[in-house]
């Protein structure tokens, strides 16, 4: 199930907010809405949010293209101002933005309003466009690593749903499934957002990829009876050396895989690879409000005055992680040196 359309001109994203109960589309023509639409989560996951942050500049292009070319390049300078300040911790949503700003100081001089209009527009739909096709062969890539009957634990929603289609960590179950490997998921709920029980377990039952919803408190468990071959996440940002920050709870995981000598995977496409940061130290970890931990949906299940700490992301250490997956091949036992030999 993709998240997002592109129809138009107009931007069409499911409310994920609201599934799997109910899939509503919501059609977005201002950048300002979009922004709105990645801030509180409407839609999510760092390439997703990527490719969003693209057709946001690209419907800010087509309502500002009327203008003189020098308001019009203040105007998106803006626009890309306010969907940069929606996230902080997926380095895609940069990723994107930059693209889009070199594009235009690469064209500014040599092309008309209207013509840099149709090249944003183009620059977004491209930015889609490979998203799926980098995911397909990330797949393929991490699917060599997935034995015959293996049993994944995954965490978050790392799926067709966190980015433009197929997925990260699951495209490579996806890739896993289709060639017949006969494997099994292991979801974690993945509170308080829940995008394991929500998210992840319904789109892998879609697929007919069976699934099993555990609870985050289950998964040391699962992995002391021998019930886990591997696990499998997606990738907010990496670091050059190999530090990766993901939805809160992966860092946790993957001391647990370490303690049971469970291969941790981490499934990130090249675009979430940031090597202008050193370390993990350096990534930027989101905090959300706190009515998303003592609530969900609008039941408090805590008492409606309580504390709540709501870091949105943690980092975990190289040193947990067997390989990152990528769609230009898989980097066993990330660390600095290893890392560097890969770009
Ligand atoms: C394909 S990576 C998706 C990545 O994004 C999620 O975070 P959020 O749902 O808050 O956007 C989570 O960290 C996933 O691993």
């Amino acid at each position: 199930m993709r998240p997002m359309l592109w129809e138009n001109r107009r931007l069409k994203l499911i409310n994920q907010l609201l599934l799997p109960n109910k899939e509503e589309w919501i059609e977005y023509s201002d950048y300002e809405d979009v922004a709105l639409a990645i801030k509180n989560m409407i839609v999510r996951g760092a390439p997703a949010i990527g490719a969003t942050a693209a057709f946001g500049l690209a419907l800010a292009a087509l309502k500002y293209r009327n203008l003189e070319k020098d308001e019009f390049l203040e105007k998106i300078d803006n626009a890309a101002k306010i969907l940069a300040n929606t996230r902080p911790t997926a380095v895609n949503l940069f990723w994107a933005i930059q693209r889009m700003r070199n594009l235009l100081e690469l064209n500014k001089d040599n092309f008309t309003v209207p013509e840099l209009v149709e090249k944003i527009v183009r620059e977004a739909e491209t930015i889609a466009e490979d998203d799926v096709q980098i995911n397909k062969k990330m797949g393929a890539y991490g699917a060599t690593l997935i034995p015959e009957g293996a049993q994944i634990y995954t965490h978050c929603n790392a799926g067709a749903l966190a980015t433009v289609d197929y997925g990260t960590a699951l495209g490579v179950i996806r890739s896993a499934h289709e060639q017949n490997k006969n494997i099994h998921v292991y979801a974690g709920e993945t509170r308080p957002y829940l995008q394991g029980s929500r998210l992840t377990t319904f789109e892998l039952m879609k697929d007919n990829i069976p699934v099993t919803l555990v609870t985050d408190n289950m998964a040391g468990f699962l992995m002391k009876q021998g019930k886990v071959h591997c696990v499998i996440v997606g990738a907010d940002r990496v670091a050059a050396n190999g530090d990766v920050a993901n939805k809160i709870g992966t860092y946790s995981l993957s001391v647990l895989a370490k303690e049971h000598n469970i291969p941790f995977y981490v499934a990130a496409p090249i675009s979430t690879i940031d090597l202008q940061i050193d370390s993990g130290d350096e990534i930027e970890i989101e905090e959300r409000g706190t009515e998303e931990v003592i609530k969900v949906y609008d039941t408090f299940i805590a008492p409606k005055d309580a504390v709540a700490y709501h870091p949105a992301f943690d980092v975990t250490p190289h040193q947990n992680i067997t390989a990152i997956i990528t769609e230009k091949g898989i980097i066993h036992k990330p660390s600095k040196e290893t890392m560097s030999s890969f770009f």
